[in-house]
């Protein structure tokens, strides 16, 4: 795992159909050190999407400097993990597979990578169902595999943008408190973005309030882990940093 630098990152689109120049993300720096979980907030349309993707690699930055480990990045990579929404777990590979194709594209061989694959598979309570295939599982189990599936692979970041929006309500509060134990126990870099303010606060050591494409302010949450729902919904702490983060984001 290592650390996150984003340098007076910013991207401008062009709009095809106005005709006009769209400033997206605008002058936006922050880091992330090695083992810290930082969640992005904000309104639709503030740009985050636009940084993940930009530190993903998959669009070019306008202006600016994206540095993991200190070292600029250049397009995508194995080094940065990524999980979305709605991804694509592949229907004809059972879950084992699906989790181990990483460690099989770098070349490890099959008995290695199928330990590996428990290995992370169990983290997230999943071993029953290694050799299942894909649309055998629920939708939040689907989406476990996911987020196994990219830590498999090891990368030193991890960007999550949006992982749990499509899940149900209860299943997504116990894959967010998965996420916070599997994340103790391996601590790796996360950069996890939501429009979703309790989801924000619940999950990260730092929130940072995006709003029209600038960083607004940067909140840290020294909220005591484990982090378990039932607990931090009577917490005061936990209410004040929301009421806290919202009223940013409102005003964002
Ligand atoms: N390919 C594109 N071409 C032109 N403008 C774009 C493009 N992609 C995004 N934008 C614009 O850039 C701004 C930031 O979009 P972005 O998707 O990053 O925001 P977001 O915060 O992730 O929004 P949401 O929460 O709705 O996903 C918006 O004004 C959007 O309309």
């Amino acid at each position: 795992m290592k650390t996150l630098s984003l340098k007076a990152l910013s991207k401008t689109y062009f709009d095809a159909y106005a005709g006009v120049h769209v400033t997206a993300v605008q002058d936006v720096s922050f880091d992330i050190a090695e083992g810290e979980f930082v969640s992005i907030v904000g309104p639709s349309g503030c740009g985050k999407s636009t940084i993940l993707n930009m530190i993903a690699g998959f669009i070019p930055a306008s202006g600016g400097e994206i540095l993991v480990g200190g070292r600029p990045i250049r397009g995508p990579g194995p080094d940065r993990g990524v999980v979305f929404q709605s991804f694509a777990l592949f229907p004809w590979k059972t879950v084992i597979d699906n989790v181990g194709f990483g460690p099989k594209m770098r070349g490890v061989p099959k008995p290695e990578r199928d330990a590996i694959a428990r290995e992370y598979l169990a983290l997230a309570g999943l071993t029953e169902a290694a050799g299942r295939y894909p649309n055998e599982l629920s939708g939040g189990m689907q989406q476990r595999v996911g987020v196994v599936r990219a830590l498999a692979n090891e990368p030193d970041v991890l960007l999550m943008d949006e992982p749990f929006a499509s899940v149900d309500a209860q299943t997504r509060m116990t894959l967010q408190e998965e996420l916070t134990r599997i994340w103790q126990e391996r601590r790796p870099t996360v950069l996890f973005i939501t429009h979703d303010v309790a989801e924000a606060v619940f999950l990260a050591n730092r929130v940072i309030v995006l709003s029209k494409g600038r960083v607004k302010q940067e909140v840290e949450v020294a909220l005591p882990r484990p982090r378990v729902w039932d607990e931090l919904v009577q917490n005061d702490q936990f209410k004040d940093l929301s009421a806290r983060v919202l009223s940013l984001v409102r005003s964002a």
